[in-house]
């Protein structure tokens, strides 16, 4: 129970946080919401917390004034627009939500994948898929495509170095028996996979950074008829070097989510883009309201107060929650009924020629539909085991006929 009030200033695009944080007006509890971009060092003179989300830079020049406040959250899983090292210097504990919308990214990815897959009449298992990046998203991603027997190869040198083989490891265990994967080098992912999926953080300095980790001799070097997306954070990828690379070779095929320089778009390299979205891979209502929960059970840690409901009791019933489908349903068909990629390809591009298309690109984010994962769908009536596993190895809740 507090004892004073507490004032949160938030990112007015987190949801749930009112009913979430127990706020209100007979409550200790004020929440002010504020536009991520405009926030400022006056907004928060007399605030105890701090809650953002991606769109603003927590830093110095923010938080000089901020003399009460006692705690800093982001509701997203990147952290490269938080000056951790001063919040530490400070004394300012400080929360991301790992994972929050991990299932909500690698659903997008999938999703993509499939429709590419079904307009070109190929088969997921022919192909090897190359995954840079293997945390929270990147290994979600690599499970659900390993259990579909794809192919794979994966990038990650933090995480190899920190999983090198134990001394005294069984020398007989193959890598799959004991739980490791094999990883190899940037340029073999880059250079021998027909589908590549980025999903690093944005690091511009340390052992590994990934700051234009992908530029133009990379680009060059992609498989014949490559397929790239990038849904982790768009400085990874030399956008400048993707559209000069992109006027020389017309065979390859490019999926961005996430740009440089957002909200401003560079139209030339969006009109070489299959699919173009504007950074809403991880705009599930899941993973928004996952990481609102995640910074509440923090909140309530700081503060001494009780944890939250579970976040199953905020989550209503998907729109559509359940599909009665045959055994030749088509797999793109049910995942384009839970996300179409393509609808937020389209909003983004009617964006391109509005004077303010920066604001746009804001408002698609700020506007964005309900949308859910695909665990929130039951599908029913298969008889193929195959199919069905298939379906649950996806993500869906599957009842057998
Ligand atoms: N498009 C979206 O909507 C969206 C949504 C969620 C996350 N993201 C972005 O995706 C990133 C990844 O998310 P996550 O949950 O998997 O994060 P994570 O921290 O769980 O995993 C990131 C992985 O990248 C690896 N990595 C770091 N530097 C690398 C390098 N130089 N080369 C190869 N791998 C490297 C890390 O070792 C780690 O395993 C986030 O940091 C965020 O920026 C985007
Ligand atoms: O890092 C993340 O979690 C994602 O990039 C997140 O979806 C970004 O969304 P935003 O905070 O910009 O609304």
């Amino acid at each position: 129970m507090l004892k004073n009030p507490l004032k949160i200033v938030a990112d007015e695009n987190i949801p749930a946080l009112e009913s979430m944080f127990g706020a209100g007006s007979a409550s200790h509890i004020q929440i002010q919401r504020v536009a991520g971009r405009e926030m400022s060092a006056a907004q928060l003179e007399d605030a105890d917390v701090l809650l953002v989300r991606s769109i603003t830079q927590v830093n110095q020049a923010l938080l000089n004034n901020a003399r009460r406040i006692k705690m800093v959250g982001t509701a997203t899983i990147g952290t490269d627009h938080v000056d951790q090292a001063y919040l530490l210097d400070r004394g300012i504990p400080f929360f991301n939500a790992p994972g929050c919308n991990a299932d909500a990214v690698v659903e997008y990815v999938l999703t993509v994948i499939h429709n590419i897959l079904h307009d070109r009449k190929a088969v997921l298992k022919d192909l090897t898929v190359g995954i840079i990046g293997v945390g929270n998203v990147g290994g979600r991603l690599y499970e659900r495509l390993r259990l579909l027997g794809v192919k794979l190869l994966i990038n990650d040198p933090p995480r190899q170095h920190s999983e090198a083989p134990c001394a005294g490891e069984p020398k007989e265990q193959s890598k799959e028996q004991s739980g490791k994967k094999s990883f190899v080098d940037l340029q073999t992912v880059l250079q021998q996979s027909d589908i590549i999926c980025m999903h690093t953080p944005l690091v511009k300095e340390g052992l590994w950074p990934t700051q234009h980790l992908v530029r133009e001799e990379e680009l060059m070097a992609l498989k014949p008829g490559a397929v790239l997306i990038n849904a982790g954070r768009g400085p990874v990828i030399d956008n400048q070097a993707l559209l000069a690379c992109l006027q020389q070779r017309d065979d390859l095929t490019v999926v961005l989510d996430v740009w440089e320089n957002e909200p401003r778009l560079e139209p030339a390299l969006v009109e070489r883009t299959l699919i173009a979205t504007p950074h809403i891979a991880g705009y599930s209502y899941d993973g928004k309201l996952r990481g609102t929960h995640m910074l509440r059970c923090r909140f309530a840690e700081v503060f001494g107060l009780a944890q939250p409901k579970p976040l199953a009791d905020y989550l209503p019933q998907a729109l559509i929650h359940r599909v009665a489908v045959t055994n030749d349903v088509a797999i793109h068909d049910l995942m384009n009924l839970v996300y179409d990629p393509f609808r937020d390809d389209r909003a983004l591009r009617k964006t391109l020629s509005c004077h303010d298309q920066p604001q746009q690109f804001d408002l698609l984010r700020k506007n964005y539909p309900v949308r859910r994962e695909f665990a929130s769908m039951t599908v029913s009536g298969i008889s193929d085991t195959d199919k069905a596993n298939m379906l649950k190895n996806l993500g869906f809740t599957v009842e057998l006929a």
